[in-house]
């Protein structure tokens, strides 16, 4: 802020008695012309003094304005992408759209590439989102202990074997392993299709294990964490050295490390950015220690093949859908805290529900309850079963109804 200039000094008249009256008249006027010199310069500086408040009393209506629509206002979330002598260019999340744009000093000063901003209509950068504790906590789930077992899994018994073989036994084992010379697989790879206990088999080792699950998920960071992908990846494996025994595991990984395609825009070049940081996290893994990789995915056609290199993703279980006995195992599983009317069948039941994934029995014995309640009894009857089968390919059907006709 500018400082008031000093005020002019006080013109001192001095009169001496031995002077003539011409004299005397002389410094009167000398006098007199000083005070109109100061009295012009005190004008001018309170001219000065009333533009100022005229300027600060804008300032702060301005301010006002601001404050009150930072107030109601809804902000979008970007990136600082990189900062340059005219302003910022900032991406917005959700749309990828890149702008360059003013920021003022106060802000600017805090300001790093890289850092999440809440920007504006007119993509103003308002704030400086706190970076890391933020989106780790949103993009991470991190559990200390799964409550999933083994004996919760059903119809995956060679699953279970293989994934105990190379996750398990590698982090209870160590010792074994380093004797007999050879390397434990760096990361398992889980593929089939959606709802048949890949999750649950992630869970179920760390569990086991008592190890640390920690869980991200490939389609999100490439949705929501636009621009931090990289970085998340590494606080990902950071974290897992911080809890360590831990199961690292990334689910939907074909969100990240998809072949590549033909178009280049920036989102390809940011995905591609977050899987070479997942490869070089997991190049540098032997000498991690307690740490396993699990991923998983639906997709296992669209994955770039360099994941699966030796020393990456070089074990692939596949998880399929349920045979019969995988199936009548799932249902015992989700209904062995129902109450179950004698003449359930659920091994005749499970030969009618070819097709369907673990995750659609668990919510199958579910809506059979819910036939069972709406017919006011308290035991579920093989009827409901059929009833809830029925509801759940209709639903199916809907859902696989082209969106426009919908
Ligand atoms: N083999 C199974 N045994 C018992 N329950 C299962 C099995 N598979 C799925 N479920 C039920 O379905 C739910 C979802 O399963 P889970 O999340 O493990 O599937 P997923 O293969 O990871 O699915 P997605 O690929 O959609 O992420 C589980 O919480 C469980 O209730």
């Amino acid at each position: 802020m500018s400082r008031s200039p000093s005020l002019p000094e006080r013109p001192r008249l001095e009169l001496d008695p031995d002077m003539t009256p011409d004299e005397r008249l002389e410094a009167l006027r000398e006098h007199f012309k000083e005070i109109v010199q100061v009295n012009e310069q005190l004008t001018e500086q309170l001219d000065a003094a009333r533009d100022r408040q005229h300027d600060l009393t804008d300032e702060v209506d301005q301010l006002e304005r601001e404050n009150e629509t930072l107030k109601t206002s809804s902000l979008y979330i970007a990136t600082a992408e990189e900062l340059t002598d005219d302003g910022v260019v900032v991406k917005q999340h959700g749309n990828n759209q890149e702008v360059l744009t003013e920021v003022s000093p106060s802000i600017r000063d805090g300001l790093e590439a890289g850092d999440r901003v809440a920007i504006n209509d007119s993509f103003g950068v308002k704030q400086i989102l706190d970076p890391e504790t933020d989106a780790r906590a949103q993009a991470m789930q991190v559990d200390g202990s799964p409550d999933v077992s083994y004996s919760d899994i059903g119809g995956l018994e060679e699953q279970i074997r293989e994934v105990r073989e190379a996750v398990e036994e590698p982090l209870v084992n160590a010792e074994q392993f380093r004797e007999v010379g050879i390397e434990p697989p760096s990361g398992v790879l889980l593929h089939g299709p959606p709802g048949t206990g890949k999750t649950m088999l992630a869970k179920a080792v760390a569990n086991e294990t008592d190890a640390t699950f920690i869980k991200m998920a490939g389609s999100e960071l490439v949705r929501k964490f636009i621009g931090e992908g990289a970085r998340l990846v590494r606080d990902l494996f950071e974290l897992a050295a911080e809890r360590e025994p831990a199961i690292i595991f990334i689910d939907e990984i074909d969100a990240i490390a998809a072949k590549r395609t033909e178009s280049k825009t920036s989102g390809d070049a940011e995905v591609q950015r977050t899987m070479m940081q997942l490869l070089s996290e997991m190049d540098g893994f032997d000498e991690r220690g307690e740490i396993r990789i699990i991923a998983a995915t639906n997709r296992f056609d669209m994955l770039d093949r360099a994941i699966l290199r030796p020393g990456r993703f070089d074990r692939l279980i596949e998880v399929p859908n349920p045979d019969v006995e995988g199936r009548e195992r799932i249902l015992e599983i989700h209904t062995q805290e129902m109450n179950l009317d004698d003449d359930v069948d659920l091994g005749a039941f499970a030969t009618e529900t070819d097709g369907l994934s673990g995750a659609e029995l668990a919510s199958l014995a579910t809506e059979a309850g819910m036939f069972a309640i709406r017919d006011g009894r308290t035991t579920v009857q093989q009827s409901d079963l059929h009833d809830a089968l029925e509801k759940i390919e209709a639903d199916d059907d809907a859902s696989s109804v082209p969106v426009a006709f919908a």
